[in-house]
This record gives C-alpha cells, structure tokens and sequence, in this order.
C-alpha cells in the first residue's frame, strides 16, 4: 500500500493499520474486538445476576462475572490510549514522508504555480486540531467496535422481540446516516475556518512581527493594518459561528429517530414479567443506541480524512516519482552547457525567453545582462531544470537536459540566488549543506570558512555550532551582507567538493557596484575552473568574465567579451557608459 515515494492506491483510514506493526496492529484489533463484545455481555451477565437474585439462586459467579467484565471495559478504556497514540504515530510519521516525497516529486516547481496544487500540498499536509490520517485511523477502530457492540445489543434484543430489534435498526441507522451529514457540515466549516485563519494570521503578522515592522511604523500604517486585522478576523469569527450554528440545529435531526429507538425497544419490554429479562432488555436497548450516537471519535474520523482526501486528488495531479538516484560523483572535468533557440512562458502568460542561443564553455565565465524582467533569472531556472523549455533545448555535453536525471544533473551545480536560502541551522550546517555528502568533511568545511573570513560572525564559544537564528537558544542574527558571505561559502564548499557548474543569480544585488564587483571577482576567482553562469543587470561588475551575453526582448541581443561589446555602437557600449559613468575613474 505504501512506498517512499507514496501511498499506492486510494486510501482509507482503517486501511492505513495495514501501515503499523503486525504486533501493534494485533493488539490494536484485539482490542477492538474486546470493546465490541462488552455491552452485550455486560447486558447479558447483568440480566443473569438480577434474574439470580430474584430466584434466590447463587449470586457469587454471576456478580463476579458481572464485576469481572465491568474492570475489563473499565481497564481496557485506560489501555487502549497509549495504544491509538502508537497507531497514529505510526501512520502520520508514514503519512508525512508520503506527501512530502510526492509534493516534491515533479522534477520541477512548476506545480507550485497552480493554486488548485498549492491548496491541496496546504490541506493535505494541515493537521489542525491534531486531526491527522493517523488518528482518524485509530479512531476507526473505535468507531466499528462502538458500532459492532450496538448491534451486538440488538441482536440480544432479537431473542425477545425481533420486531422491536429490527425497528430499532432502521431508525439508529437513520439516525447515523443524518448524523454522519452533520459531520461532513461541521468538517467544511473548520475547513473554511482554516482558510479565513490564514488571511487574519497575515495581517496579526504585519502588526505585530517583524516582516513589515519598519514600514508599518515609517509610513505610519499602524492604524490601517490594525483595522484589517480586526475585520478579517471578525469575519472569520463571523462566517464561522454563523456557519457552525447552521449545522449544529441540523445536530438536532437525530435525536428524533434516538428517541424514538429508546421508546420503541422499551416499550417491548411491557409485559415480560421476569425481573432478568428486563434487566437484560434496557441495558441492551441502552447500548443499542449508540448506533445513532454522535462520539468524538467520529468526529475525529470525519475531520482526519481530509488530509487523506487531499492526498488522493493530490496524487491524480502529480503522479509519484521514481525514487531518486544516490549522489554519484560526476566523472569528467565541467561540462559544456548549450541553449538552443530555447523559448519559454510562465503558464499562458507572454513569452518570456523567445528564442535563446548561448554557449558555455567548460570553465569559462559567461555573464548573463540585460534589463529587469528580461529573462536572466528564469534561464537560470531552465537550466537547473525547475521549468522546462516550451522549445529548443539545452543540452549538456551535447546531451538533451531532459535526458539525464534531474538530480544527477543537479548534483554538479552550486547555485547563490538574489532569496538565497538563510536556514535556521548552525553556522557549519548552512556552509555545509552546499554539498550534504561531504557534510562531515571538517577539513574542506574549514577552508572554505577561512577563505570568507566566517569566523567573525559567531561568538568563539559557540563557535561554528552557533545557530544562525535569533530565535533560538544561543543564536545569533547575521546582516544581509554577512549573510551573503554564508551563502556564496556554501556554494564554494559546494564547488570544493566536486560541483562543476556555478551559478550566480544577483546574490549580490543590495550591494552597490563596486562591492558587488569585489564580490564577483572573489568568488569567480576562489571558483575558477568550473562552468560559471554569472547574472546581473549591472554591466560593470561582470566586464571581466570571458563574455557577456546581453539578453533582450527574449534573445541574446549582442555577445562577446568586453572589450569586444564596448567597441561596437550596439546596446552594450550604451548601456554601459549610463551605468558607469559615475565611476569612470575606477573603471578605467
Ligand atoms: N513564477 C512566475 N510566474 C509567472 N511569471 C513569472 C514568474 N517568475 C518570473 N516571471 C515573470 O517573468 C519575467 C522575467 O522574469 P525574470 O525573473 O526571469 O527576469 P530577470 O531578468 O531575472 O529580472 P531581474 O533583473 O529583475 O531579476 C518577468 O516579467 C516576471 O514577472
């Protein structure tokens, strides 16, 4: 039913048991069976012993079995929690890697862009309230042995009066039926609670966070963004009770056929005359009746579907994919890199790349230029292969890159983006991550760290151990520049161990030109001998790569060196001159 890279067909929560282990899942079931059994033959042992003593036959075997069953339902209530917290353990912790293998399965992130996708990797992965897959399983378990023991009930009812067993029947099972709808109600309304949440959450964010406290303050936004925050989350509140009191008068309707159960099984009871029979009767007609009952483990079971629900029509949108290859280092020196008339849109938007042609060399230094929005940011994307060319191709050592394995491919690249990722880990864990199979390579760890002079950014206690997050214990913040120190010494330790191809995508971009130059330089020089990508929209600071390709209007308007592009009269000498002007001196 389940393998790494997802759960194999339509799932269902009591099918998930099939997830945890044989001893586990045994006792889980015994223990089911137990609980189904009890009502019936607490019923039934109750009825003997008040049969026994009315007769005055000896009382000590049925009160002791009576006393016997009652400890057993009593001590198996106890037991059984542990129990359900192990099945439910068990199943999320699978039911976690499943969806997480599979929303990251497409090769690239093109998925991410649909918002039917992003909602269902969002509600699939949603464990609000701790209603999850695992416990809806548990709760399974729970919810057929409740259903196995009132039926149990009635048919030690049928003995007696069939007829009234079999009343009883239908109208529990109406009751069930109308109860089960009110559930599914009660289920939409948590889940539109959720994503009202969400809108009122970003706006409690905004007020009160850091993410936009500066401009909340210097633009004098308090008021307004408090105000909003108010009335999303009034209107959560709002649309919610509103909602919930719809279903709730609805949670009424089954009351109805309860008690009309409850009547009917008692009033069969008129005319026996026997005081055991009796006894017997009303406590089965009173298990009966939790057929029609509404429990918390029903509620569970409604509510921890929805993730599952989520998962299956996640899965008819992003089929599984086949697990991926173990890091095998590359052999060869850096690769040659080819884009061929490559063209590419965003969805059904415009055209963004209409027809690229540029060649990489290995080890050489190209430099991608040209205006904001020309494309420069999503070449880089097809060739790490997030996003596929709509035409032409990119070929690899003459190979389509569509013909290698994504994650082979990517395993040569070392990539510092303008978002780099700041991860709340340790010094050494963000440098190291770079490449994780030489992750304990303290040696090249060191190198890589003195060569970007690191060690200033920790205390020396803690040293390269120190978390690089204020939030946690000992941590501490980095600027945005030191920052960019992490990220380009992750890519160089990731280079250090074998990457041969490095792209840099204006990691650079809140420094001005000539840092930014200063940056470049180091890095390309620190890097040289791999196939370097650099990508900037300011001309200067890349003039000393081996070319520059100037992208416009979607193709590669003008190429050469430097030298070569600032002797023609096209696009580049102009640009050029805009840009440097104010530092001619030090260009020069
Ligand atoms: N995920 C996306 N979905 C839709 N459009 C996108 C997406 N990413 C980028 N675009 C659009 O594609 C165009 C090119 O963007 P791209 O980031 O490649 O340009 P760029 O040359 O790198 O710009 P900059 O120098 O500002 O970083 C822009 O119009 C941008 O809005």
């Amino acid at each position: 039913m389940f393998s790494s890279s997802g759960l194999r067909r339509s799932v269902r929560p009591l099918a998930l048991l099939g997830l945890v282990p044989v001893r586990v899942r045994i006792i889980a079931i015994a223990m089911g069976v137990v609980e189904s059994c009890l009502p019936p033959a607490v019923a039934f042992s109750f009825g003997s012993l008040v049969e026994r003593s009315s007769t005055g036959g000896p009382l000590v075997v049925a009160a002791a079995t009576l006393v016997a069953l009652l400890a057993v339902q009593q001590l198996s209530e106890i037991a059984i929690a542990p129990i359900r917290e192990r099945v439910a353990r068990e199943i999320d912790g699978r039911f976690r890697r499943s969806v997480g293998a599979l929303a990251l399965s497409p090769v690239g992130v093109s998925h991410l862009d649909d918002p039917v996708v992003a909602d269902l990797i969002g509600r699939a992965t949603s464990e609000v309230n701790g209603f999850t897959p695992g416990r809806a399983s548990a709760a399974q378990v729970v919810v057929i042995s409740q259903v196995a023991a009132a039926l149990g009930c009635l048919v030690l009812l049928s003995f007696r009066a069939p007829l009234a067993a079999l009343a009883m029947l239908v109208l529990l099972v109406l009751a069930r039926v109308s109860t089960t709808r009110v559930l599914v109600r009660l289920n939409d309304v948590v889940v539109r609670a959720g994503a009202l949440a969400g809108r009122a959450d970003y706006w409690r964010r905004l007020a009160t966070g850091i993410e936009g406290a500066k401009e909340v303050r210097v633009f004098g936004l308090a008021e307004w963004v408090v105000d909003r925050w108010r009335d999303r989350h009034t209107d959560r509140v709002r649309t919610v009770s509103r909602a919930r009191a719809r279903a709730l008068v609805l949670a009424w309707l089954p009351l109805a056929p309860v008690g009309a159960a409850a009547l009917v099984g008692l009033l069969a009871v008129v005319g026996v005359a026997e005081p055991g029979p009796v006894a017997q009767h009303v406590m089965a007609v009173f298990g009966a009746l939790g057929l029609g009952a509404v429990s918390w483990d029903v509620f569970v079971l409604a509510h921890g579907r929805a993730p599952l629900d989520a998962y299956d029509r996640l899965r008819t949108v992003l089929p599984p994919a086949p697990a991926p290859e173990p890091f095998a280092p590359p052999t060869g020196g850096p690769p040659s890199i080819r884009f061929e008339d490559v063209a590419f849109a965003y969805g059904d938007g415009d055209p963004v790349l209409s027809g690229i042609t540029l060649d990489v060399a290995p080890g050489e230094v190209v430099a991608v230029v040209g205006v904001n929005g020309a494309g420069k940011s999503t070449c880089v994307k097809l060739l790490q292969r997030l996003y596929e060319p709509d035409r032409g191709r990119i070929t690899v050592d003459g190979v389509d890159l569509r013909d290698l394995d994504a994650r082979a491919w990517r395993d040569r690249i070392a990539f510092v983006g303008q978002d780099f990722a700041r991860l709340d880990l340790s010094l050494r864990d963000n440098v190291t991550l770079g490449a994780p199979e030489r992750r304990h390579d303290d040696e090249l760890f060191e190198a890589v760290a003195a060569e970007f002079d690191l060690a200033d950014l920790v205390p020396a206690d803690t040293g390269w151990d120190t978390p690089l997050s204020r939030g946690r214990t000992g941590g501490t913040d980095l600027s945005g520049g030191q920052w960019q120190r992490v990220a380009l010494a992750r890519a160089l330790f990731a280079v250090r161990a074998g990457r041969q191809v490095l792209v840099l995508d204006e990691p650079t971009a809140h420094l001005d030109a000539d840092a930014e130059f200063a940056v470049f330089h180091q890095v390309v020089t620190a890097m040289r001998g791999a196939s370097i990508i650099l990508v900037s929209h300011r001309l200067a600071t890349v003039r000393f790569a081996d070319r520059i390709a100037v992208f416009r209007d979607g193709v590669v308007s003008e190429l050469g060196s430097h030298s070569d592009l600032i002797a023609s009269p096209a696009d580049y000498a102009r640009m050029f001159d805009v840009q440097a002007s104010p530092f001619a001196e030090d260009l020069s």
